[in-house]
């Protein structure tokens, strides 16, 4: 028998736009939403300094504050990483600005029933699936050969370029911290990356979450942990969204908007033995106030 062929569904963001009650198929089932308000406790996230980080004469402190973020979060912020405000601003803008195009403009992009690469929204599965508020544009950026250069969008100038420089930018990142993991552990410093294979894989994922009707029972993201070895999220500078679940309390993560938010994913929690933890996270919804975030996901050659 012929596999059942994916259903595409419409874009968050004209559905919010239409102003009528969301279709069922986005509302949760059960009691696992809450609301953003303030009696969702913030995390007590560690925030490190890449720079003391990776310095001689500053690691050993650094890296004991940040052994304990992987250890027993999963999850920290980083600042003094290597790139501006300004920077960070310039690509929270190229983001807004692809999800401001008209929705003609978008579906040049779009993706292909059966793939994750391009514009659209949630894989629909199974008839009885959960669908997440969100758009977003996924796309690959390593290994070079592997991008799908059509789905990256052409009309605005510096997407490409901005993407590109932020990009290699965080590989540089990622290694820095796989060194410093594996320090924290006392082993050879290359240990995790000498596992880490030649043709490492990093994707980038935009997310827009617009103003949702039913933030008491619509999720912007469900509840989930990266399988990634290392994720990097951008988020909005001032709307918040995103929870990380610690000793089954929902908690969450303030917003720093020069510093990057960066989770542990599912393969760190493999190549640690289980010391490191990849955190379970969603992202809940609110009725006034569109959300902008961009999380890459850096894993290793499969
Ligand atoms: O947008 C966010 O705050 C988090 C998104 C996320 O968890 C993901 O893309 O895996
Ligand atoms: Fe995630």
């Amino acid at each position: 028998m012929a596999a059942k062929a994916e259903l595409i569904s419409n874009s968050v963001q004209e559905m919010a736009l239409n102003g009528k009650e969301p279709p069922v198929k986005y509302f949760c089932k059960g009691n696992d939403v809450g609301v953003l308000d303030a009696s969702v406790p913030l995390i007590d996230i560690p925030v490190v300094d890449l720079g003391l980080l990776t310095s001689p004469s500053t690691s050993a402190q650094e890296l004991e504050k940040f052994h304990l973020a992987v250890s027993s979060r999963g999850c920290f912020q980083v600042v003094n990483h290597g790139m501006t405000s300004s920077f960070l601003d310039k690509i929270r803008d190229v983001s807004k600005r692809f999800f401001a195009l008209s929705m003609e403009d978008k579906q040049k992009y779009s993706r292909e029933a059966g793939s994750i690469e391009g514009y659209g929204n949630d894989m629909i599965l199974s008839d009885h699936q959960t669908i997440d508020w969100s758009d977003r544009l996924y796309l690959t950026i390593s290994p070079e050969d592997q991008r799908k250069i059509k789905f990256w969008p052409e009309n605005q100038k510096d997407f490409r370029e901005t993407l590109n420089e932020y990009t290699m930018k965080l590989q540089e990142i990622n290694e820095k911290l796989l060194r410093a993991m594996a320090m924290s552990l006392n082993l050879e410093e290359s240990s995790f990356l000498d596992q880490y294979g030649e043709r490492p894989l990093v994707a980038s994922r935009f997310n827009f979450y617009p103003p949702c009707p039913r933030p008491d029972r619509i999720l912007g993201v469900k509840p989930h942990a990266d399988a990634s070895a290392i994720t990097f999220l951008l988020q909005d500078k001032e709307v918040e969204g995103l929870q990380f679940l610690k000793d089954n309390q929902w908690f969450r993560v303030p917003i720093i908007p020069q510093a990057l938010l960066i989770n542990v994913g599912d393969q760190v929690e493999t190549m640690s033995n289980g010391i490191f933890k990849s955190p379970v996270h969603r992202v809940v919804t609110n009725t006034e106030k569109e959300r902008n975030t961009l999380a890459v996901f850096c894993i290793p050659e499969s």
